[in-house]
């Protein structure tokens, strides 16, 4: 059995193997899926493809839908609709389309009438959606923040959001277990974001690739759980398919009276906790990576570059290529120093800001706003900087923030006090930096262009973006009096400062016995699919043969291949004009002929061979692989990939070609280089010169090269194990009912035939006239 460990077993082994629906002895493994978070970037192309197909969302009590990246946060006093409150027209097209997709599919949906809405990895936990042991995906990234809950949660691009809204499994492979363990006490002024920095510092970005990490050790128990979210959140900033930590007393006073957990005391409740405890690793596990930090090696930590591992203590200065003894590394730091307009030696504490940002799903917690509020309190905004932004994850964060004064003494401060949502972490909404600023930011990507083209980002924790605001340059919180008393160091961490927000009650008390029909009928309803029963829906990948473009660098991330602006696209089509948008174009729009792909015979290239490693890192946008193989690429050879990237590109009939032999690597670079074309032959795999000579042998994933070669499709394989699909729900159901929607989920249970039964379909939500909802 592939997925199965034999022997003493980590939390992650235990997790993945609970969910286990069927495996292949490839190693091929399809998982079920407990909870499945949507917003409205990485979701409209997945419901196209439902609708084309004539299928749909098998477990509508098991999404949650809110909108979040491309939402204003301007006042919404006024509000009345997205039509009209959305100015920009893509994104308002996006967030329609949204909302024509939750209705069409029943689903339930924190729109910008609704309280509880807020991003996606805010609401998540906060609504109990969130549970231990479960499996949570969404598409994005950094749902490995659920990790925090000892969740299994990872980022799955827009074909996988198709494939779980159609059949609640993801086809997978085990990833490999790394831990790390942060042992001893957090000095005073550090927290939990410092940690998260401080260890990708060490691992580098590339550092998790292929594992799952398993956050452990004193310091890490002694957190909080917005402080463990924090830690997982940035899980896959250091490469990791997802980051988690093990249940324990913490997490369950935080789910205590979360209107989707189960009731407290109740006998699901101590079912549950007894699941979750079971989940520890046991004492002997294995890991394939292990890390070790002492907790008093952590001091309070910024970002200098362009990636997040471009990390040093406050107290540094800025690094020269000359700190760095790899050659990919010494020009990676040069690069970085230009586009920062540093200069190495400058002392952190030199560098003036233009703006801060408090906000992102890193840090827009309640526990994060009180620590902001806590150091700014009675002081003033420095006058030289242009802005200063609290964003608040969700709504209920607001509230609660409001409730307790801190939004006055944001404002007394001179910060604006904004509604929530993603916001200036990534610019999808007017909340953007302009060419050259300087922005201390809370968020967890310092990608360049990432807050805004030319926009200069320096990550670090709440408590110091805060102080940066205070002093209006990068500063050390610790120089500020008062500062010990804002910060839950492990020594003090409380065990759960945020109180349950207050949600309205939720529906009536689920009536669990007939849960088996229902999951009867709801999965009956699910395959009835006017889709072609035939596998084979993909183009076939056999041998791919054309001119190569060479490229050299590091760590190119997803937002460097696909900025922002061309994700509010609603479509698959046409995403070749944004491929490498800053690096291909000029300010002025036109063509800068120094970038590969503005050369001839570059601008025909059907591959791209990357000698630099970890190609594809950070986000989970699917715009990547469309963008390249809507410019002709439908093949990548890297030496690495950032895992999701990697996955993608399967999903839309492309090859990620993984070199790892550096000399067979610069073999077929220098064919690149000589503008020769290559093949890349799947059948036989291996790449070869024009002249059919072999340059490099491969071995590709057998399952992944079968349904590449036959041009088979995921969602078509996977619903033939329907019976497996609905053996494994039973099983679910009689073990740990509480996942079968709860609270306002249930309606979905208990009205499946009934809505499925309507003409045509209304709402979701026509009946529930007293929720907050805007229909
Ligand atoms: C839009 C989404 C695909 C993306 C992600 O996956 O991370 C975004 O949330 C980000 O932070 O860049
Ligand atoms: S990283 Fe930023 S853009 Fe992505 S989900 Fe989090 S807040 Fe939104």
């Amino acid at each position: 059995m592939p997925g199965a460990v034999k022997g003493p077993r980590t939390l992650y082994d235990k997790v993945f193997e609970d969910h286990i629906v069927d495996e292949q002895d490839d190693g091929t493994i399809v998982i079920y899926i407990d909870r499945h978070l949507v917003h409205e970037v990485t979701s409209p192309q997945a419901f196209e493809g439902l609708k084309n197909a004539g299928r749909k969302v098998r477990r509508p009590d098991c999404t949650l839908a809110t909108t979040d990246h491309n939402v204003p946060t301007t006042p919404r006093k006024n509000f009345k609709n997205v039509s009209q409150f959305v100015e920009e027209d893509d994104s308002r097209l996006q967030c329609e389309t949204l909302e024509q997709n939750v209705k069409d599919f029943k689903l339930t949906y924190f729109g910008l009438g609704d309280k509880r809405q807020g991003i996606v990895h805010i609401i998540g936990p906060e609504q109990g959606f969130t549970l231990p042991a479960t499996t949570v995906v969404c598409g994005d990234s950094h749902t490995s923040t659920h990790g925090a809950f000892g969740a299994l949660a990872f980022g799955i691009g827009t074909s996988e959001v198709e494939h779980v809204l159609a059949t609640q499994t993801l086809m997978t492979q085990k990833s490999k277990n790394m831990r790390v363990q942060v042992n001893g006490d957090l000095a005073d002024g550090v927290s939990s974001k410092d940690v998260i920095l401080h260890v990708i510092g060490q691992i580098g970005t590339a550092g998790g690739t292929g594992h799952v990490i398993e956050f452990c050790g004193s310091a890490i128990r002694g957190l909080s759980m917005e402080a463990r979210m924090s830690i997982c959140n940035m899980s896959i900033e250091g490469g990791a398919r997802a980051g988690m930590v093990a249940p324990d007393e913490t997490t369950f006073e935080y789910l205590k009276g979360r209107p989707l957990a189960p009731k407290v005391d109740s006998a699901e409740w101590k079912k549950a906790c007894k699941y979750w405890l079971s989940l520890q690793s046991d004492e002997d596990a294995r890991y394939d990576i292990d890390v070790q930090i002492d907790a008093k090696d952590i001091v309070p930590t910024v970002s200098w570059g362009t990636s997040p591992q471009d990390v040093v203590p406050i107290t540094g200065v800025v690094p020269g290529p000359d700190d760095f003894e790899d050659a990919d590394k010494k020009k990676a730091c040069k690069r970085s120093l230009e586009y920062m307009g540093l200069t190495a030696g400058t002392k952190m504490t030199d560098i003036e800001l233009d703006k801060v940002f408090i906000g992102s799903c890193t840090n827009a917690r309640i526990e994060d706003l009180r620590i902001a509020a806590h150091i700014v309190k009675g002081k003033k905004v420095a006058p030289n900087l242009k802005r200063a932004m609290i964003v608040p994850g969700s709504g209920l964060v607001k509230r609660q923030a409001e409730d307790e004064g801190l939004n006055q003494i944001f404002e007394d401060a001179g910060f604006e006090w904004r509604e929530a949502g993603c916001s200036m972490c990534l610019g999808m909404n007017p909340d953007i930096l302009s060419p050259g600023e300087r922005c201390a930011s809370t968020s967890n990507r310092n990608f360049e262009g990432r807050q805004g083209a030319g926009g200069r980002t320096h990550l670090m924790s709440p408590a110091m973006a805060a102080a940066a605001a205070l002093v209006g340059k990068l500063a050390d919180v610790r120089n500020l009096s008062g500062y010990e008393q804002a910060l839950p160091s492990s020594k003090k961490a409380p065990k759960d400062v945020a109180p349950p927000p207050q949600v309205d009650e939720p529906d009536s008390d689920a009536d669990l016995d007939n849960i088996l029909d229902l999951a009867e009928d709801s999965q009956g309803n699910s395959v009835k699919s006017k889709a072609p029963s035939s596998t084979a829906g993909m183009p076939k990948f056999t041998q791919w043969k054309g001119i190569a473009a060479p490229m050299e660098q590091t760590n190119i991330d997803t937002d460097a291949i696909i900025p922002k602006q061309f994700l509010k696209t609603i479509k698959r089509a046409g995403l070749s004009k944004g491929l490498f948008h800053a690096a291909r174009f000029n300010q002025d729009g036109s063509l800068n002929k120094d970038f590969v792909l503005n050369q001839a015979p570059y601008d025909k290239a059907k591959i791209l061979v990357c000698t630099g490693r970890n190609f594809g890192c950070g986000s989970s946008r699917e715009h990547a692989p469309w963008a390249l193989l809507d410019f002709g690429i439908k093949c990548i050879i890297a030496p690495s990939f950032g895992d999701i990237f990697f996955n993608n590109t399967f999903k839309n009939g492309m090859l990620p070609l993984q070199i790892t032999d550096t000399a067979a690597l610069n073999k077929i670079a220098d064919e690149a280089k000589a503008g020769r074309e290559i093949e890349v032959d799947l059948e036989a795999q291996q790449v070869k010169d024009a002249k059919g000579v072999v340059l490099a042998e491969f071995q590709a994933e057998t399952f992944r090269r079968h349904c590449l070669i036959n041009g088979l499709d995921d969602i078509g394989i996977t619903l033939e194990k329907e019976e497996k699909i609905k053996r494994f729900e039973r099983k679910r159901t009689e073990e740990m009912p509480w996942l079968d929607g709860s609270g306002y989920l249930t309606r979905h249970r208990q009205g499946a035939v009934k809505v499925d039964a309507a003409a045509v379909p209304k709402t979701n939500r026509g009946e529930e006239k007293t929720e907050p909802l805007e229909w």
